[in-house]
Order: C-alpha cells, then structure tokens, then sequence
C-alpha cells in the first residue's frame, strides 16, 4: 500500500484546550491544527505537557475546557506507550487477542486466518522467532516492537507515540523509527513525543514546542531548527538547560 492510495487522513482541531487537576493548570489553553499526512514531533522538556497534549489528542483524556475535534470522519487511531501494556500471554496470542477484539484487518491480510496476519506482523518487525514467547520476558526492545505490530495489524490512519525509545539502546531505537517511517510511508499519520533533539529532526516534518504546559511554536521542522521563534525553543535547541 502507498500514501498516495489512500484517502486523505482526517485534521485534528484543538481549540482552547486546557487540562487542569485539582486547581493546577497542566496544559494552558492549546490551540493546535493538524492537517495531512504528516510525521508531527511534539518537544519539549520533562514535564512540559507533552504526554498530556498527546493524551487529549488522542482522546484518553477529557479537557478541562475547549474541544477536541476530528474535521470529517474520525479516523482509526492506535497509540504506542513508553512501557508497552502487554498481556500474560505469547508474543503471537497478544496479536490474535488484539484481532479477535477489534474486527479489524489491514487490507492486504484480511482474507488471512487471524494467526498468519498475526504471524505476518510478528515477522515484518523480526520478532517470528519470538512467537511463543511470553510477551512480559521479552526485552524492552523486543516489547516495543511487538507494540508496534500490534498497532500495525489495527491499521491506523493515525498512530500516536508517547515517548517510545526513551528507554532503549541505539540499535532498538533504530528499528522502532524504521517502523515509525515504514507507518508512514503506508499512509498513517504519525504524532510523537520525545525529548531526543536527534530523533525530531531524524523524523519530523513539522515540530510542536511545549514548555511549562504552554504551546509556544508550531512550525516546520527545518523553521524549528534553524529559527526557533521562542527564547526557550532556542535554549533547548541549544542543548542549554531549560525548565
Ligand atoms: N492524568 C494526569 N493527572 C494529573 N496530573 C498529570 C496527569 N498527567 C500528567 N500530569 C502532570 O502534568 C505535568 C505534565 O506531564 P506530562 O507527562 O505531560 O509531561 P511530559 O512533557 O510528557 O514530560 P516527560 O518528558 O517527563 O514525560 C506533570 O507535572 C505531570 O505530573
């Protein structure tokens, strides 16, 4: 399947939305549009919202004020986490688990039982060898692709990732920004967080700055990294301590 086969994703409109708990405003009111087929790196330091806004986007989370609006149809949506939630089960049984409760099917399996679609995914991100093993023994690397494969059989017009090689070594980062890439060359609009100044600009297409739970930029990825309009995107870029 290519991007240019597929229907155009649906925007993404936040309007004026906050998050407020137990009287702390967590994310000041956030507006933010996103539009096409893009790879949108959301940045920013710990505990700047970026898991928030993420989470707001994604709909896990209710707004304290403002809206979260899909413009058209709401498209199929999958998120990928730090620490991938897994269950007691093999490798290959989460898979299955995952078909059997969705009733979904990438196009190119769906005429396959649901363990060789399974079986199908746990090969393209190397893990066939893997299969019988349980899932919660596998290294983080091995769990985060197995994550992965799981969203992939969902085939998601939008996939988003919290933070999702913050805990692994280079070579595991490598495979899960391969799979980052290879989502979206199928078409899937992919939102991610990360505080890795070399993972964005590996990846992103367009940049969301955040720092102390406020929006300050929304730019291209290349305006963001050669013309930070913030002091404090600059700091960042800069490699400076910013909190
Ligand atoms: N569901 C929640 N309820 C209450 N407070 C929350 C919730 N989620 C996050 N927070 C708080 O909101 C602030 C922003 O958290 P968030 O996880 O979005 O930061 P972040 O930018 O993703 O940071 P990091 O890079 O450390 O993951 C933090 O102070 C956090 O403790």
């Amino acid at each position: 399947m290519n991007a240019h086969h597929t229907p155009p994703v649906a925007t993404l409109e936040l309007d004026s939305v906050s998050f407020i708990h137990r009287g702390h405003t967590l994310l000041s009111p956030t507006s933010m549009r996103l539009a096409g087929c893009q790879r949108t790196l959301i940045m920013g330091p710990n505990g700047a919202g970026k898991s928030l806004l993420m989470r707001l986007a994604h709909g896990l989370l209710t707004p304290s004020s403002g809206s979260v609006r899909w413009q058209g149809v709401q498209p199929a949506q999958a998120m990928v986490f730090q620490r991938p939630v897994l269950l007691r089960r093999s490798a290959l049984d989460n898979l299955t688990y995952v078909l059997a409760i969705n009733k979904v099917a990438r196009p190119e399996l769906k005429a396959l039982p649901r363990k060789t679609q399974a079986m199908s995914a746990l090969e393209k991100f190397g893990l066939a060898h893997l299969a019988k093993r349980p899932a919660r023994v596998l290294s983080g690397g091995e769990q985060q692709r197995l994550a992965l494969a799981r969203a992939w059989l969902l085939n998601p017009q939008v996939l988003f990732l919290d933070e999702p090689t913050s805990a692994l070594d280079p070579a595991a980062i490598k495979a899960v920004e391969d799979a980052v890439l290879e989502f979206h060359h199928s078409g899937t609009r992919i939102v991610m967080t990360t505080h890795d100044l070399h993972q964005a600009r590996r990846l992103a297409n367009d940049v969301v700055f955040l720092h102390n739970g406020e929006l300050l930029e929304h730019t291209p990825a290349c305006d963001f990294f050669t013309a930070p309009t913030s002091p404090e995107a600059g700091a960042f870029i800069r490699g400076e301590l910013v909190w």
